[in-house]
């Protein structure tokens, strides 16, 4: 595996105090890697630094074992693709495409070859001669995409890019890049602060708390095995019991429970009453009163009818995890 990019010792603090600080990051060439975390907590000033968007203020980066922390975006082997995509409105999608690829001195016949064979990729190929105002959104964060792979970059910056698409365009979008990225075995950096997509594109996932990474790890590495409450409780469900020292906290997922009959209780396993219970599609939702606390577990699809408002049940949890509060 080679190493397309290496953070090292990495700050960027702003004149208020604000931005990122001590990160440490290797991505290997072809991964798709996400920098996932709350508003705010600094993934876009990370991003933006590796595009040289950003002036650091210590530590270094390499792209390609290349030392480019000093270097204007222009020079880097980046293309970062913004939220608002930045089309130019009054070129076409193929004049979008070919503006870079002019800049690089390449030849009228060869433009043209690389711009229809990158808009074909991209399922576009019949909008060639549109502009971008007549395009959906789904269409237009193609073209912007297209705009950015023509050229070859290094590395693949996207910042939150399918944040104004509704749910359905998202979700065909996210696979359409993963295709992308496997069929021309591209480094990409995606920020993101929604966890499903995380979870969904990346092939690993760097989760990041108030300017600093907590924890880097493949998605099922992050779900299985958090490092600590802030990842445990960004990704995925789960419940929280506060012990009785009050320093120590037990979490487990809801789909990590089984109902059990009375006489099979044993370790692990809780009394409880069922607050709510909710059909969500392929399984049940139960929400259930233990003590003081309130959790939800899952169960399978018609647990909702056998477990009723008011029941009270037994239930075994399979997984559990122990955290210290801090
Ligand atoms: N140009 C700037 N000048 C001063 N502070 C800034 C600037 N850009 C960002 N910040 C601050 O730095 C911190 C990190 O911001 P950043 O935009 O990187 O976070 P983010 O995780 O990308 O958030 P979002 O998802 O809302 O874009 C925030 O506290 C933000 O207010």
């Amino acid at each position: 595996m080679t190493v397309k990019l290496r953070i090292a010792g990495l700050s960027k603090k702003y004149e208020n105090g604000d931005g990122i600080q001590d990160i440490n990051l290797t991505v290997n060439s072809g991964e798709i890697l996400t920098l996932l975390g709350p508003s705010g907590c600094g993934k876009s000033t990370l991003l933006r630094s590796i595009g040289g968007f950003e002036q650091v203020t210590t530590g270094k980066i390499l792209i390609a074992e290349k030392d480019v922390t000093r270097q204007p975006p222009e020079k880097r082997p980046t293309i970062m693709v913004f939220q608002g995509y930045n089309l130019w409105e009054r070129m076409t999608v193929f004049e979008n495409l070919e503006f870079g690829l002019k800049l690089r001195k390449i030849s009228k016949t060869k433009r043209k070859q690389q711009i229809m064979e990158m808009l074909t990729m991209l399922g576009i190929e019949a909008m060639a001669a549109k502009y971008p105002q007549q395009l959906s959104g789904g269409q237009q964060q193609r073209v912007a995409i297209g705009r950015a792979l023509v050229l070859r970059p290094e590395i693949l910056l996207l910042d939150e890019p399918y944040s104004a698409l509704d749910a359905k365009i998202r979700v065909q979008m996210r696979e359409e890049l993963k295709k992308i990225q496997r069929r021309l075995q591209i480094t990409i950096i995606f920020v993101t602060h929604d966890q499903e997509e995380a979870m969904m594109l990346s092939t690993r996932i760097a989760v990041m708390k108030k300017g600093e990474i907590v924890q880097v790890g493949t998605p099922s590495e992050i779900y299985n095995n958090p490092k600590d409450i802030y990842v445990a409780s960004f990704i995925g469900e789960m419940n929280f019991l506060t012990t009785d020292d009050g320093h120590e906290v037990q979490a487990f997922r809801p789909e990590d429970v089984r109902l059990v009959s009375e006489q099979a209780a044993g370790e692990n396993t809780f009394h409880a009453t069922v607050q709510q219970s909710t059909q969500m599609g392929h399984y049940s939702q139960l929400t259930v009163k233990l003590i003081e606390q309130t959790i939800i577990l899952f169960a399978e699809k018609d647990a909702f009818e056998s477990y009723p408002e008011g029941t009270e049940i037994f239930f075994e949890v399979r997984k559990m995890q122990n955290f210290t509060k801090g």
